[in-house]
């Protein structure tokens, strides 16, 4: 089943009998969204639903909690979450066009200035600044895609700048790409105990904003492409790390 912008209802049409092998794919826009979809069209039957859950953290978070609480509710829980959408890409590293899946969903930008540089909120005593997929899913993920591996970073204002994008490397040497939703979706997965993932196909370079470069079609295509080959992966995964 594929659904739409709002979370299955409860009891609502479609989906296996069983709750356990449903897996929650959380984009930003409805163009992603549908970039997904059309991938999932292939696989009829496969328990994946995709929704857009907003642009930014704190959307992402909310959208999918909703989400995946409703689905509890309804007894037909999800087992598994995917973040995805297009996304910047550090440079040589990720190319425009490229995939790229997270081996660590880590908030670039949650903490605090201080007279001695940037303090993740970790370091002030709260919360967290990363999830780690599932090793054994981001390598059935890679193989299957082609996807290069590492951190996404999250972050609340686009990078627009050389200077920002060489800071982000400095505190992140493993940073491929950034975006905007990952550690939201990741929060929503933990707070519910489940595992989560995410892909990004490269639109732009993360530096110096330049909108009329960005390769969202490109990007989008890319995104079809992945999710035909992710689809059977995440099927077929089993949460045994
Ligand atoms: O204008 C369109 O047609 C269009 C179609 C699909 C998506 C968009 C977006 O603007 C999506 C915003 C979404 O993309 C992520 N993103 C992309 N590049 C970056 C970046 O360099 N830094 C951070 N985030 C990026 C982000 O997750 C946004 O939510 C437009």
């Amino acid at each position: 089943m594929t659904s739409y912008d709002a979370a299955p209802e409860p009891g609502g049409p479609a989906g296996p009998a069983t709750g356990s092998s449903r897996v929650l794919v959380a984009t930003a826009v409805p163009a992603e969204r549908d970039a997904v979809a059309r991938a999932l069209a292939t696989h009829p039957g496969t328990g994946v639903d995709v929704l857009a859950v907003g642009v930014g953290p704190a959307a992402a978070a909310a959208g999918t909690a909703t989400a995946l609480a409703r689905a509890d509710a309804a007894g037909r829980p999800y087992r598994l979450v995917v973040s995805a959408g297009i996304g910047g890409g550090f440079q040589p590293d990720a190319a425009v066009g490229s995939l790229v899946v997270a081996d660590e969903i880590t908030v670039a930008d949650l903490g605090a200035e201080t007279g001695d540089g940037f303090l993740p909120v970790t370091e002030l005593g709260f919360g967290a600044v990363t999830h780690r997929p599932p090793p054994s899913l981001v390598r059935g993920a890679a193989d299957a895609t082609g996807a290069a591996s590492g951190t996404v970073l999250t972050v609340s204002t686009v990078t627009g700048s050389a200077e920002r994008a060489a800071l982000l490397r400095l505190r992140h040497p493993r940073a491929l790409a950034e975006a905007m939703e990952g550690f939201g979706v990741a929060e929503a997965a933990a707070l519910h105990g489940l595992p989560v993932m995410e892909v990004r196909a490269v639109s732009n370079a993360v530096g110096p904003r330049d909108r009329d470069a960005w390769r969202i079609g490109a990007a989008l295509s890319a995104l079809t492409e992945a999710f035909g080959k992710l689809t059977p992966v995440l099927e077929g995964w089993n949460d045994h790390d």
